[in-house]
Parts: structure tokens; sequence; C-alpha cells
């Protein structure tokens, strides 16, 4: 249907042109409609038999698929992100899909158990408990403007919460409309030819925070998936927490992504290191959350080979199209206050600008006591904007790592001789970030079952869990105990027969049947 409320454009940032057609924002009847009708939806969702939901899923990455180039052609003009990085994209966004399909179908998320009932238990029987995870209810998710397939409307949070057994109420990202159209009326004819209730998914558009605030404030949503701004997060938590029934909000907000650079790797491999960090800086115009915003350096030797590889890389990476007019604003506006800050030492550029809303990196170098005297210093510039900390040992880098708000990602660029400087690093790692990775560049999300993309706040809004791999699925479960429930009551995946084949834990031992 046509939304009848403000209509939204989209706008080809590498030309400023807009582009037809129009899409009808929705209007508060509509919202509610959406989340009615996900409600109405979702007993009958949630008790998708494994291989129904499973299948449900694979068509969805089918159809994504069978959109073809036309979904890359539209994406790449609405996001001003490269063809060939957008048909990676939409590979990702199918292969998670597909993943989830699996983790539905092998059924350990459901956390089945069972502890019979002890009738001559002294001094008193135990009664017979069975428990499973249950979908916690619709789920409002809210599309990212920097991955337009693999974090919008059908990205990791739709995949996880339609996996879970929650329908899903999308509100589209404005800054790509179009893409977003093509890929709800993939999952939407996946959803009709399953045979499901057309509430497993609707998606709407909006171009102000109404229609959000909206959907995160209807009774009907009992979960929220949101990868975005710091304070888009922040608002729509708070949104949450105010109703009547407060909801969790699982937002993925804000990380700069310490690099260290550890003293024998630095003198060893200064120059290579410097050349690999500045290709991570610039990859998708630093549009990624794992962007390295930050680096600390330990000691001198080598820094000058890092320094000076890192600078000619930069001045020889081409300038690049960002996502919205506003995102490359704040871009500029955020280089432009560190290029005046008194302590910042300007190493180098990317190159000159040729087009409408294109970035140029930027590389900065500050002293370790001046980075630990204003945390301005470590507000993170969405893009290729990065500041080298000179730290004179690893004690300076722990103050850092201390410091720092949460992080998706913490990084050492480390050699064998580093080991016993990294040790006493490892924990406070491990406190300030979801991921913890050594000789390799934080962007470059692995979808998998060990994934973490998650971290402590800023990072994400809730540090126990992960938006990406498919971990990210316990986000929309919550677990039932059934007590003394007649066999023909139980859920079949509790019953003695689990006709299912799902993996239960019985009386403490696992039983794989
Ligand atoms: N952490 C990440 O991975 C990530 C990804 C993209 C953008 N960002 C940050 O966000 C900035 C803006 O980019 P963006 O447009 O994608 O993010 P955004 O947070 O402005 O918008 C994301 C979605 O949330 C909605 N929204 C935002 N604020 C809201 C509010 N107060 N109430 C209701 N709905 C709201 C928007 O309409 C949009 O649909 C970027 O400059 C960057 O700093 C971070
Ligand atoms: O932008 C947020 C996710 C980053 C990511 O998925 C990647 O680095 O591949």
């Amino acid at each position: 249907m046509a939304g009848e409320g403000q209509a939204i454009k989209a706008v080809n940032p590498a030309t400023g042109d807009t582009m037809e057609p129009s899409f009808g924002g929705a209007v508060p009847a509509d919202v509610e409609k959406a989340c009615a009708l996900a409600a109405e939806a979702f007993d009958r969702y949630r008790e998708t038999s494994l291989e129904q939901r499973a299948a449900f899923l694979e068509k969805i990455a089918d159809n994504i698929e069978a959109l073809a180039e036309p979904l890359t052609e539209r994406a790449h003009a609405e996001s001003g992100l490269p063809v060939a990085r957008l048909q990676g994209e939409r590979g990702r966004t199918a292969g998670q899909l597909r993943l989830f399909a699996k983790t539905v179908r092998d059924g350990h998320w459901l956390d089945a158990r069972i502890d019979p009932a002890l009738p001559d238990r002294e001094p008193l029987p135990r009664p017979d408990l069975r428990l499973r995870n249950i979908a916690v209810g619709p789920v409002a998710i809210f599309g990212a403007s920097n991955f337009p397939l693999a974090f919008s409307v059908a990205g990791g949070d739709t995949a996880s919460a339609l996996a879970a057994g929650c329908p899903v109420v999308v509100k589209a990202h404005p800054a790509h409309p179009g893409t977003s159209e093509l890929v709800g009326s993939a999952i939407a004819k996946a959803v009709e030819d399953a045979g499901l209730p057309e509430g497993v998914f609707s998606m709407l558009h909006g171009a102000d925070h109404a229609t959000g605030t909206a959907l995160v404030t209807n009774p009907h949503i009992k979960a929220v998936g949101f990868t975005g701004s710091r304070g888009g997060g922040l608002a729509l938590m708070k949104a949450a927490a105010s109703r009547p029934e407060p909801i969790p909000v699982f937002a993925e907000m804000s990380s700069i992504n310490p690099v260290l650079l550890l003293p024998e790797a630095l003198k060893a491999r200064g120059a290579e290191i410097g050349k690999g960090f500045a290709g991570s800086l610039t990859m998708g115009a630093g549009q990624f959350c794992t962007n390295p915003g930050l680096v600390l350096a330990l000691g001198e030797e080598g820094l000058d080979a890092f320094v000076s590889a890192a600078k000619e890389a930069l001045g020889e990476s081409a300038p690049a199209t960002m996502l919205t007019p506003a995102i490359h604003t704040a871009y500029d506006e955020g280089v432009a206050k560190l290029e005046a800050h008194s302590a910042l030492e300007l190493i180098g550029r990317g190159g000159e600008s040729t087009g409408p809303h294109q970035s140029r990196a930027a590389l900065f170098a500050v002293d370790h006591e001046a980075f630990m005297n204003d945390d301005a210093l470590q507000a993170e510039v969405f893009g290729s904007s990065s500041i080298i900390v000179r730290c004179r040992t690893a004690e300076d880098a722990a103050q850092v790592l201390e410091r720092v708000e949460g992080q998706l990602t913490i990084t050492l660029q480390m050699d064998e001789g580093d080991t016993e400087t990294a040790r006493p690093l490892l924990p406070i790692m491990e406190r300030r970030a979801g991921r913890i990775l050594a000789n390799a560049f934080p962007t470059g999300v692995e979808v998998s079952h060990a994934m973490v993309h998650g971290g402590p706040f800023p990072a994400t809004s809730d540090s126990r869990t992960t938006s990406v791999g498919t971990l990210a699925i316990r986000r929309f479960l919550r677990p039932v105990c059934y007590q003394s429930i007649s066999e023909s009551l139980l859920p079949e995946v509790l019953r003695d027969a689990n006709a299912e084949g799902v993996p239960r834990l019985v009386d403490g031992d696992m039983k794989i049947n």
C-alpha cells in the first residue's frame, strides 16, 4: 500500500540529484496496522516447525538473489557505494539468512532442557520441569544507512528476529527507500509463498523521527533492533524505556575501534602495517562501524615508517562519496574540529574531492598526555578519519584503553616478541570491547557462529549480545518453564518423543537424538 504521509525521494549522493519515484511515508494508522498485523501473526508464526521456518528464511535469500543487478544498481545510486561492494553485500545478506536457516534447523537455540520428576526425593519431591526458549514477540527494526543490504531491511537484525519466531516491522532508512522497497517486496513474497500470515513482515517508510518513535512505543512491539547514530539509538532507548511496558532496544551505535601497534611489530613491520591501516581506514569512505578511528603506537622505533607509509597511502587514496549529505557534513565538521585542535598534528589527507558529498581521509597524531586531557578527542568522526596516540610505554596505552568508552573492536598489531607486552593489556581489552583482533584490521566482520559484533556502551546498548552471527538470535528469545505440564499439552520439542530431534539437556546431560 502507498503511505499517505510525507513523501520520500532518494538523493543520489554522487550527483546530488533527487531520484524517482517518491515513496509514501507512514502515518500513525499505518504504524498501528503493521504492529497489529504482527501481533495477529505472532502465535502462528512462532509455532512454525523448524523446517518451515528455515525454508522461509531460505526463500527470502533466494528472492533477494533473484533481484540480481537491478537491486545492486538501485542501491549504488542511492548510497554511492560501489556496485562490486553491493554485489558482495547482497551475497552476505543471502548468506546470513541461510546461516540462520541452518541454525533454526539445528535447534540448539531453543535451549531445550528437561529435569525429570523425582517423586521420591526427600525431604521434598522434585516436580517435572521443562524449559524452552520462545520468541519475545513482534520486533521493530531500523535499517542502517551504511549497509543498505546486510544491515537493512533483510539484514542481520531481521534475519535473527525471524529465525527466533518474531514477526518484524522494519522502519526503512530514508537514505535508500528504493533499495528497501525491492528487498521488502522480496520478503513479502516469501511470506506469501510460505502461506504465512502477512503480519510476519511489514515495512514502513518515514523521513522524520515520528514513524520510528511511534513504532518503538507501539504496545504490540516487544523488542527493537537498531544500527545507526548514538543520538538515534539513545533516543529510541529512552522512548522504549518510557513505555508502560518497557522493552529492550538492541542498538549498535558508536565505536572508534583502537588499533595497538606493539613495539616489536612496529619495529619489524611499521611500513607494512601503515599501508594496511590506511586501506582499512578508507574502506567504504570509512563508513564502517568497525572503522579504525584510533591508533595507539607503543614506542618510537618503526613509528616513522608506519606514519610515512600511512601518509603516502592516504595521499594516494581517492576521495569517496559518502552515504548521505548529512553524513558527509558531519564528517567534514568533525575533521575541521580536529584540524583546529591545538594539540593535534595533521599527518596527511586523502585525495582532493572532485564531486558532491565526497570525503577526504584525514590522519592526525597526538601525544598521550594531550589525548588523556581531552575526551573530545575520542569522539567518533564517522568516516575516514583517525588519530595516532604516541604512547611511550605499555602503561600509557593501558591508560588510554581504560579511558576510552566501550568499543566494537580492539586490535593488536603484534609479533611473537610482543606477547608479554600484550598480556597485561588483554583484561582491559576484554572489558572494553566485543571483539579482540590480532594482526588483522577490524573492518570485515565474519558472519559466523563465533562472531561478536557488539560491545560495551556506547558500541551497543547491551554488551551481552551481538548483531552479527548466529548468537544474535538470543536477543529475541525468552525462556519459559513448564512445570508438571502433561505430555499432550507440552510443545513438541519438550515431549518425550522429541519428534524434531532437537538437542536437549536432560537431567544435566546433553542428548542429541
Ligand atoms: N554504528 C554504526 O554502525 C553506524 C551506522 C550508520 C551510521 N552511524 C552514525 O549515524 C550517523 C547518521 O547516520 P544514519 O542516518 O545512518 O543514522 P541515524 O541514527 O540518523 O538514522 C538511523 C535510523 O534511525 C532513525 N532515527 C534516528 N534518530 C531517531 C530518533 N531520534 N527517533 C526515531 N527514529 C530515529 C532514522 O530515521 C533512520 O531510519 C552517522 O554519521 C554515524 O555517526 C553509525
Ligand atoms: O558498519 C557496521 C558493520 C561493519 C561490518 O559489518 C564490517 O566491517 O564488515
